[in-house]
This record gives C-alpha cells, structure tokens and sequence, in this order.
C-alpha cells in the first residue's frame, strides 16, 4: 500500500537524499507516523526524520546510559532539528550510522553515530514522545534490519588495548570515542589492556571461542600479528581463526588493518562503527616457515628498502607513518641500495592485465553474490598443512627460480594499503587465495626511484613498467652475499634468514563494510 509523499522532495534533495519513493509514492511500510507532527521514512540508504518543532525533545536529563557496560551516557541531540526545511525540520541520517533503536513507554529512541568534524562521529541519541504507538516496534524491527543488513548485531566483542601502542593513548581513545559506539549499539564487551609484550598471544591462545564473535585490538598492527598468532597455536586452530573475526581500533604507529577495513584516516569513532555495521569475510592468512618456526602473516612481508625503512627508522616514529615511509623511501633510493637475493614463486597471475580483470571480476561479485572460498581443513585440526612443505625443503618444480642480484625492494602484501595514504597492493583481496607480489630492481635509474613514492601515493604505482606485480600463492626468498639485514613480517622485525610464506584461503576472519572487498580503490 501506498501514500501520497509526506514530505517536501525539494527538501530531501537539498539533504541529499536519495529518493525514497516507489514510483513517486511513499512505501507506507517504510513510514512511521508517531505524532501528527513526526513521521520517518525509510529510503534505500537513509533514515529521513520529518518533524515540526512541537516534535523534539531536549530534556537532557532524560536520556539515559545504553548498554549493559556505560560508564558514559549518550549525548542527547537536542539540537538535531536546528535545520528548517521549507516550514518543516527534515533530516537524513545514513542507515550505516544508524547503531540501534528502541522504544520505551513513552518514547522512541535512535541511537546513531552523528557527524562529527573534529573526530568523525561521536555518538548521539534522539529522543521523540510517542503520542500514537502504532506499529512502532515492527518498524523499529525493520530499521534495524535495513541498518544491519547482513551484520551481526550485538557482536560479543573480547576488546585488547594495548597501553604502550602508538603514543600511548589507546586506553583514552578507546574510552572516549569507541566506547559510547559500542555501548550505542548494545554490544557485549569484555576488555582488557595489556600488561606485558605477547600477552595477546596467550589470551588468543585460551579464548573461550563460543563466547565471542570478535576481538578487537586497539593497538597497532602488532596487537592483531599477536591475536592471529595466538588462535593459531591452539589445537582447534583452524576453527577458532573461522569463528572469531580480527579487528582493529588505530592506536599505534602503524594501524594498516584499519586502512583497509574502515577505511578512515585514522579515526577510532569511523572504525568503531565500521566494526558494529562490519560484516563477517573470510580472510586469507599466510604460513611463514623460518628456521624452525612456523607462525602466521596476516598483512606483508618485506626485505630491502621497505623493510629497512620501517624496521631501521624506528627512531623516527616521532614523524609520524607516512613523512617516516617517504623519509626512509627517500633516502635509500638516493643512497640506490641493492639486496641480493634468490626467489623462488608459485605464480598464479604474473600479467598485470590480467590481474586487473581478476580483481574487477571480484569486485562485480561485491554487488551481486560474492563467493567465498576457505581451503579444506581437517574436523578438528591445528593449521592447515603445508602444501609445500617448509623452507628447508627442496623448493617445487614448478616454483619460479629468480636469482635477484640487484633487488632494491622485495614486498608481498595481504591487504591494499601497507600506512595511511600508501596503496601498495590495489589489487589485493581478502579471499582470492593470493598474496600480491612487488618486485623492484636497484638498476632503476635515480629519478624512477624517486618517482615511485609518489605513484603510490596518486595510484599510478600499479601501472609503472618497472614495478613487477603478480599474484602468488607461496614463494621462499633467501638473501645472499649479506651478513645481516632486515627482514619484516606485519612490521615486526624477524631473523635475516631465508623464509618461505604459503596462503591458507579463507583461514582467517575479518570484517569489511560489503562483505567482499577492501576499502581500496583497486588497480588503476
Ligand atoms: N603493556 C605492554 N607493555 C609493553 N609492550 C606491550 C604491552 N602490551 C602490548 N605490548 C606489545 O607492543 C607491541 C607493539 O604493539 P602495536 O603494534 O599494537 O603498537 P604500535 O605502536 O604500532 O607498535 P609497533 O609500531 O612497535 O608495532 C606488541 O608486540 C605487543 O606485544
């Protein structure tokens, strides 16, 4: 059934708002009178409120603490409807930054994360008086379906802060911008700050599985390193890596996981609801074979420029991530360092073309049906086994032997972006069973050298001609001729030794916003 449009279109449009109509008609089902003076509207993508003044409520008092764990109450809008729109108030807010609504005896509640200039969104509450209740809570119900879609509502969320990542400050941000998030949206929160270096690895390790749906680090990225590491000790390995999905609050130094799932600079609010409305994907993970350890990669590995930069420029972590990556990048391009080394590499797409068409194909499935692929693992098995074997193995015949005399830079990467701004990998996937590959020779000249950090910078890196891109599935590089070097897994600093990485499809667990993609805009 159908109404005639209750509210001014020019009104809407001049919010933005898409059109809620269906062929020009208000879908009643969508719509919700609770006054005479209030309505809202349900769209495709917003929840639009129309209400006249007589409408709103500003009795801070009133508002109450969500959430079984607020230490915080929610901020009241009282100036929510400061916006006139043609004789009435219309407003519009996204239905991703709808976090949950309620009613009470009298009134109806929307929790959301409202706007916020300085620090993203903060979380806010409006409050309306409900004259005529009506079908207000089939429509509260259908609010959240369309907010949540296919995310879990709730999530029962063990949080780590780690108190010594970036400048120290994770306890305070987590409590001043993430908590009244996860509190808006109800949900069940079990936190704990770290006391020690590799205590994540044990709480991973003995985690109640069946009592969470995620652990969320606030931290940098050696927080979730420690997490993946942790459920990947435990004899129900592979099972623990299924059901809990990994997420990350930026905290440290280095926050790529953030990066490439929320896909904000930097802001633990945006991340904080990325995580409530984030929906659970499958998430490849990479077996390292060192010596003898084995352990897991969740984001790069590196060896020469990159990895040196990172590893050898901890001193200036005072500049921040991305003047320290251009600094260090700089430098040792200037300085044309070279890194010998052998790689051998089980290459599934080595033309760059091709890769672009493998990655639109994926994205295309984003919007229709995506299919998601985890290698078979045993009933109640540890990690999987290695296909092909470890580093002291002889490597497989039909591996790819490369003897790189002249590497200048060596990077493979699980995710797009590597910092803030540095889209190493465009056409990384979460779940296609591949680590992305960037090879580049010390014998470029100067000024290519220079040229790179910008390309990746404006994502003209992926089409350079010599920047060697491919899809892989496992490779083993082994220095030569070099006493000692750095070597960097998820920006830890390992032994100068040969490795060997190898995929694991659909291993892990993340959250994304579509269900499918990294935030990243893909290879151009
Ligand atoms: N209370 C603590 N004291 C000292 N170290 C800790 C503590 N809690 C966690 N850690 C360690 O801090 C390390 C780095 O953490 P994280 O990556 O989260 O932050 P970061 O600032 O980005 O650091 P880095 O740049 O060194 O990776 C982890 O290896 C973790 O084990």
């Amino acid at each position: 059934m159908a109404s005639q449009d209750p509210s001014d279109a020019s009104s809407l449009a001049a919010l933005g708002v898409e059109n809620p109509t269906v062929d020009g008609h208000f879908d009643i089902e969508s719509t919700l009178y609770i006054s005479d003076s209030t309505s809202f509207t349900l769209s495709p993508k917003s929840l639009i409120i129309r209400a006249t003044d007589g409408a709103k409520k500003s009795d801070k008092k009133s508002a109450k603490p969500v959430g079984q764990s607020s230490r915080r109450s929610v901020t009241l809008d009282a100036a929510a409807y400061s916006e006139p729109m043609g004789g009435t108030n219309t407003r519009a807010i996204a239905l991703h930054n709808i976090l949950w609504a309620e009613t009470t005896e009298s009134e109806l509640l929307i929790h959301y994360a409202k706007q916020s200039p300085k620090i993203g969104v903060e979380a806010a509450t409006l409050k309306f008086d409900l004259e005529d209740r009506g079908h207000t809570d089939t429509w509260v119900e259908r609010l959240l379906e369309r907010a949540y879609g296919k995310a879990q509502r709730k999530k029962r969320v063990k949080v780590l802060i780690n108190p010594k990542s970036g400048k120290g400050a994770a306890e305070k941000i987590y409590n001043r911008y993430v908590l009244p998030m996860f509190d808006a949206a109800r949900l069940d929160l079990d936190v704990t700050v770290t006391k020690t270096r590799g205590e994540a690895i044990e709480i991973a390790e003995s985690l109640d599985i069946e009592a969470y749906d995620i652990i969320v680090c606030c931290s940098g990225d050696g927080t979730p390193h420690e997490v993946f590491n942790g459920l990947g000790k435990r004899k129900d390995a592979s099972n623990a890596l299924t059901k809990i999905a990994i997420a990350q609050i930026p905290c440290g130094s280095g926050n790529a996981m953030h990066c490439n799932l929320s896909g904000s600079i930097g802001s633990p609010s945006i991340a904080a609801v990325s995580i409530i409305k984030g929906i659970r994907t499958p998430f490849d993970l990479i077996s390292i074979t060192q010596g003898e350890t084995r352990y897991l990669s969740f984001l790069s590995q590196a060896l020469g420029i990159v990895a040196e930069f990172d590893l050898a420029t901890e001193h200036l972590r005072w500049m921040g991530g991305t003047a320290r990556f251009t600094y260090g990048f700089l430098v040792r391009a200037i300085q044309k360092k070279i890194y010998p080394c052998e790689v051998a590499v089980k290459v599934v797409i080595d033309n760059k073309d091709d890769i672009k068409e493998h990655y639109r194909k994926q994205a295309s499935k984003s919007l229709t049906s995506p299919e998601f692929v985890r290698d078979e693992v045993g009933s109640e098995s540890g990690l999987p086994a290695l296909k092909y074997g470890t580093v002291k193995d002889a490597v497989p015949e039909d591996w790819e032997v490369e003897s790189m005399d002249k590497m200048s830079s060596f990077y493979c990467g699980n995710m797009s972006w590597m910092a803030t701004d540095v889209n190493y990998f465009p056409a990384a996937l979460p779940n296609d069973g591949c680590m992305d590959m960037v090879a580049i020779g010390g014998d470029i000249s100067r000024v290519s050298a220079l040229g790179l950090l910008p390309a990746v910078e404006n994502g003209k890196f992926f089409g350079l001609p010599h920047v060697s891109y491919r899809k892989v599935s496992a490779y083993r590089i082994t220095p030569k001729n070099q006493a000692d070097g750095y070597i960097s897994m998820d920006g830890e600093r390992v032994p100068f030794e040969p490795f060997q990485a190898e995929v694991h499809r659909g291993l892990g667990t993340v959250l994304t916003k579509d269900g499918c993609l990294y935030d990243a805009p893909g290879p151009q």
